[in-house]
């Protein structure tokens, strides 16, 4: 879909831009480390179906922490709700993303929340299907009905700079299947795991993905309901709680939008019944958040009065 370059949109990039200098791009997955520091752009999706950006929208990215709310969405879908929750806690954690301290000082290894590393590898172990390649088909069609776009698929190279380089999340995973929380092949897991991650598309789809969790899991485009309300509704609340790590409570004072960023720069925005955003800044701040991207939102909710607490 054609989308309008918007001035004003443009000059909010601009303003932001400033502050890429002060970021770093990730390289602890080799892949990444490939961005270029000072690119920002934004796409905004309306429920009518017409959109406004600015910067190269064309460009792909990898999800990374993205896939995690679009996971949990699917598991949601797959076992409900109380099953989930059994297995994965809804409460955020204040430590960084790949923490596993909290892990061992809990009496149950059950990690805290969806949206860490710990509690995504859960969720990703809850996948269903028969196979890595069923599972991962499975969602990688979910994310395909979500962005209306057949053709998302994704990188090889990023999965597999990753899936060589993740002892960590390797270890999270040996840790929480040794506690009775997983029962899978932890190399297989990470393999689907590391795809799931490197799930790529433009800003463009990231921002129709945000639309549609914004009216509350129907894609207003099509009108296909493509999750139960509950879902939506379940999974913009952790956006809001943890949808930026340990930076999400100082996000949700300062700009009010259930967002969810991701290592790659990414950032997918859901303002409730107007609009989905999508960003990417590969310019990390010191918590993995789009450094750029989060100057951006912060400009945008100021601007246009997006915070949630003035929802009537
Ligand atoms: N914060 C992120 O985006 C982390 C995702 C990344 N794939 C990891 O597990 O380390």
């Amino acid at each position: 879909m054609l989308c309008q370059s918007s001035e004003e949109l443009q000059a909010l990039v601009e303003e932001a831009k400033k502050c890429t200098i002060y970021g770093k791009v990730a390289d602890y997955i080799p892949a990444l480390g490939k961005a270029n520091r000072d690119d920002l752009s934004i796409a905004i999706h309306y429920p009518d179906g017409s959109c406004i950006s600015a910067g190269n929208i064309e460009k792909k990215i990898s999800l990374q922490s993205i896939s995690k709310v679009i996971s949990l969405a699917l598991v949601l879908m797959d076992h409900g709700p109380d099953y989930v929750f059994e297995r994965v806690g809804m409460e955020p954690t204040g430590d960084p993303f790949n923490s596993i301290a909290k892990l061992e000082t809990m009496a149950v290894a059950k990690p805290l929340n969806p949206m860490i590393n710990a509690g995504a590898l859960v969720v990703t172990h809850m996948i269903k299907g028969d196979s890595i390649e069923e599972r991962f088909g499975r969602l990688l069609t979910f994310v395909q009905q979500l962005t209306d776009d057949p053709d998302v698929s994704y990188c090889q190279e990023v999965a597999s700079s990753e899936l060589e380089t993740a002892d960590l999340n390797r270890a999270l995973s040996f840790f929480i299947k040794q506690h009775g929380i997983i029962n899978e092949d932890v190399e297989q897991l990470l393999d689907l795991y590391t795809k799931q991650c490197a799930i790529e598309m433009n800003c463009l789809d990231l921002a129709r993905i945000g639309v549609v969790f914004a009216m509350d899991g129907k894609d207003p485009v099509t009108g296909k309901q493509l999750m139960p309300e509950e879902v939506a509704r379940i999974c913009k609340t952790f956006m809001v709680t943890c949808g930026m790590y340990n930076a999400s409570g100082e996000f949700a004072i300062k700009i009010g939008i259930p967002a969810k960023s991701g290592v790659s720069g990414g950032i997918m925005g859901a303002v409730p019944e107007r609009f989905g955003i999508g960003i990417f800044g590969p310019a990390l701040d010191d918590k993995g958040n789009s450094i750029a991207g989060i100057k951006l939102l912060e400009l945008l909710s100021k601007n246009y009065k997006l915070t949630l607490v003035l929802y009537k």
